[in-house]
């Protein structure tokens, strides 16, 4: 085995696994997989198989998942840059799919960096409802941020905050909260080996705090009979059967929904902590036994990496089912402006295309209800080009920024809101500048000006290059009476990859430098 894995990780392992012990340490020998995870809110999965230049097979846990082939590189095909696919490591696509997902709802992503569960359950929302995709670290955010936008997610915010903070802001008000918690990393060993001089015998202790601590704060912001998916991705019990058996014991509104012991997922371990002597206090039996229902993805019995998964299903009173309700249509008819929406604290400025929102917070009483006033040419381009649809939400300027947003402002009154919404553009000088992400979440018939690049032809790659593209006339398809010059949407074999100025026969590329096509 060429990885130097701790001698006290390998002990841990070994009696945690004892006959298995063997097979767990050859698969260190083995591959890691890789896998794409189609995103429908852009293609569909039947679409993206028939276009898709790559051998791709199932993933069993996810219904839009596949394995992809060494040697294949999805990340440098112009369809990347489209969204049209997430690059994700196979077994991290399983908690998403636990958390049962229905348009329309209000989901929570306490820990979201850089992003790959959010676009996952954007997906799933089918752009209706809302996420909120949290995580406590402010450089991270802005991959997060980024992978929001590429993957044309239109109802979300992005906020870099400690979840009490938003514990304070949102109780009982999330149908669905993923924790997708920082952990020790144990089951990453394989795929990172960064992973490993990070770990040290204290490591699992050090992170079942801050997990105990966020699965506190998220049991706060559930609606009576929500749920929460809890997963890392380490093998450390304290840090997976541990923690749950701990939060059950303390929320006996809380039960475990049995998904391990069967297909692909493994049972939860309990016997390894009894044994140890748990150190999580007194744990009645039939908790321990709801914690077998946990589920661990193995490494030596799947094409994956190592997972843990839990499914913590809130019990319904009626009654308070039906006072959360209330109170939170009572929050999100709040129509006050919001007055503090501090912009995040990290010490690294923001890359160019992922900025933490800038400017003022509109100011009280201003606009209709309170709402902060869109400007008139904002609206005037949303008319002029947008075919079919006005975006839904609530207008939400900061500076000279404009976003809508799935939440009304006050409700992020307080926060740090890297992004409160579906970034449309900027208000300068009179002028509407559409952004780069109103773009990417659109669709060819959503917009007035379409011109369409084929993947094949060079002229998609020199798009994401930044080269100016020399495009006749008849090639600029236009709406209605439109006539062909201004702002048109560039499309790769008819998925959006973002904007162009087109006159006279040449496109001005307008797409972000900062997400350019950077191999030859
Ligand atoms: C396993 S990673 C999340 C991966 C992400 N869910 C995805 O699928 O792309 C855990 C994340 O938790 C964040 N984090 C650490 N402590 C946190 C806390 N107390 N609250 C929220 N996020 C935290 C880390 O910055 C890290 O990005």
């Amino acid at each position: 085995m060429a990885l130097k894995l701790p001698a006290a990780f390998q002990e841990r392992m070994r009696s945690l696994l004892k006959e298995e012990y063997t097979d767990f340490m050859d698969s260190y020998d083995r591959v890691p997989r890789s896998g794409i995870r189609v995103n429908t809110l852009k293609i569909s999965t039947e679409d993206l198989l028939s276009i898709a230049p790559w051998d791709l097979r199932p993933i069993p846990w996810c219904g839009t998942g596949f394995y992809t082939e060494a040697g294949e590189r999805p990340g440098r095909h112009p369809y990347y840059h489209a969204g049209l696919y997430y690059i994700q490591e196979p077994s991290a696509m399983a908690p998403v799919e636990l958390l049962d997902v229905t348009p329309g709802e209000a989901v929570l992503d306490l820990c979201a960096a850089p992003g790959g569960k959010s676009t996952q359950i954007a997906a799933k929302l089918r752009g209706t409802g809302m996420l909120v995709s949290n995580d406590l670290n402010a450089d991270r955010t802005k991959a997060l941020a980024k992978n929001i936008e590429l993957y044309g997610v239109r109802n979300a915010v992005v906020l870099n905050e400690h979840p009490d903070r938003i514990a304070e802001k949102f109780p009982a008000f999330f149908d669905k909260i993923l924790i997708d918690a920082p952990c020790s990393g144990e089951g990453m060993f394989r795929k990172d080996e960064a992973m490993i001089k990070e770990w040290d015998g204290d490591s699992p202790l050090k992170y079942a705090d801050m997990q105990r601590g966020i699965l506190r704060a998220a049991a706060t912001m559930l609606r009576p009979g929500g749920r929460i998916v809890y997963s890392t991705c380490t093998f450390s019990p304290e840090e997976n059967e541990g923690m749950i058996a701990e939060f059950v014991a303390g929320h006996p509104e809380f039960r475990v929904l049995p998904v391990g012991g069967t297909g692909s997922f493994a049972a939860g371990e309990t016997d390894w902590l009894k044994e140890q002597g748990s150190g999580f206090g007194h744990i009645p039996d039939q908790v321990w036994e709801q914690v077998r229902g946990t589920a661990r993805l193995w490494p030596h019995r799947i094409e994956g990496e190592g997972h843990f998964l839990a499914v913590l299903q809130h019990e319904v009173d009626p009654k308070s089912a039906a006072a959360a309700e209330r109170a939170r249509d009572t929050l999100l008819s709040s129509t006050a402006p919001a007055e503090s929406a501090d912009r995040p604290k990290g010490k690294e400025r923001p890359t160019r295309n992922v900025k933490p929102v800038k400017g003022k917070p509109p100011k009280k009483g201003a606009g209709n209800q309170g709402e902060a006033a869109p400007t008139a040419a904002y609206e005037a381009f949303i008319r002029e080009h947008l075919l079919g649809f006005v975006p839904g939400g609530h207008t939400v300027v900061y500076g000279s920024h404009i976003y809508q947003s799935p939440l009304p402002p006050s409700l992020l009154d307080g926060l740090k809101v890297v992004r409160p919404g579906w970034y449309m553009g900027d208000a300068k000088n009179g002028r509407f500048v559409p952004a780069h992400p109103l773009a990417t979440a659109l669709h060819p018939g959503e917009f007035i000006r379409v011109i369409r690049l084929d993947s094949g032809s060079g002229e998609a790659v020199r798009y994401l290059k930044g080269e100016t593209l020399s495009i006749p006339g008849d090639r600029v398809e236009c709406g209605g009476e439109a006539s062909p010059k201004g702002y048109a949407l560039v499309c790769i074999d008819g998925y959006s990859a973002g904007w162009g100025k087109w006159q006279e026969g040449m496109l001005k590329n307008e797409y972000p430098a900062g997400w350019r096509w950077t191999s030859a």
